[in-house]
């Protein structure tokens, strides 16, 4: 039988995801937070891990590099890609929600300067809305950008609110609710359809 692949990032998600997997007797003895090894199998040797940077999995599911993701629904929204959104996996809770200064007000009559992680996100959203806005693109640390002037908001992930109010910004709107999801590529779907299946219905029955 062919192995199936799943993607997943190190991070946030790595732990969570792989109870999940062990829950439905997918096992991988051989994995350590610490190791540098990029891939893993287990132990029924039927299905690999591959570790691969969050927001590059829905172009490797989505070129069947991989044939199954387990991504934040922010990475979905943001990238875009032509994949099977199969399950919520009600793991990785967080919402997508623009910020700013406490006491900055909103102001659509004129141009919006936002900086986020996620641009498109950022300029879907604001385009929706008909507001003018200049999306600048930042890797991290994006709450410093209405601090230092960069920007007049942010668009980012919110989880307790700690990093906000730690900073003295605060939630404006909110955007989106974020969970992980389990994308799943076109072909692989067919023609792998039993093992990918019987992972897809052991998920949802406990998710
Ligand atoms: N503070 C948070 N609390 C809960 N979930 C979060 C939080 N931040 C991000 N997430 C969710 O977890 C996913 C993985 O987050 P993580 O921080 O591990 O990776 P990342 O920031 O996308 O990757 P990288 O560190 O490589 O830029 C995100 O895509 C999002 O769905
Ligand atoms: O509401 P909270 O629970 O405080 O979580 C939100 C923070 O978590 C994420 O940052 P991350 O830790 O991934 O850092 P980075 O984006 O700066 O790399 C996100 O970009 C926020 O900064």
């Amino acid at each position: 039988m062919d192995v199936v692949k799943i993607a997943l990032a190190k991070g946030r998600l790595a732990d969570d995801a792989i109870v999940l997997l062990q829950k439905i007797g997918i096992n991988f003895s051989d994995y350590s937070k610490k190791s540098r090894k990029l891939i893993f199998i287990d132990d029924s040797k039927k299905i690999k891990l591959v570790f691969v940077k969050s927001s590059d999995i829905p172009v490797y599911v989505e070129k069947g590099a991989v044939d199954i993701g387990i991504v934040g629904k922010d990475v979905l929204l943001e990238k875009q890609a032509d994949v099977y959104e199969i399950l919520n996996l009600n793991i990785g809770k967080c919402k997508i929600c623009v910020a700013g200064h406490k006491d900055y007000t909103m102001n659509y009559s004129k141009k919006l300067i936002v900086a986020s992680k996620y641009p498109n996100v950022a300029k879907n959203y604001f385009n929706k809305k008909g507001v003018f806005t200049e999306v600048i693109k930042i890797n991290g640390s994006v709450e410093l950008a209405p601090i230092l002037g960069l920007s007049d908001v942010i668009v980012d992930i919110v989880q307790t609110g700690k990093t906000l109010e730690e900073n003295g910004l605060v939630v404006k709107e909110e955007i989106h609710d974020i969970s992980a999801r389990l994308v799943v590529n076109k072909v692989s779907l067919k023609t792998k359809n039993g093992n990918i299946g019987r992972i897809i219905d052991g998920l949802e029955s406990i998710v």
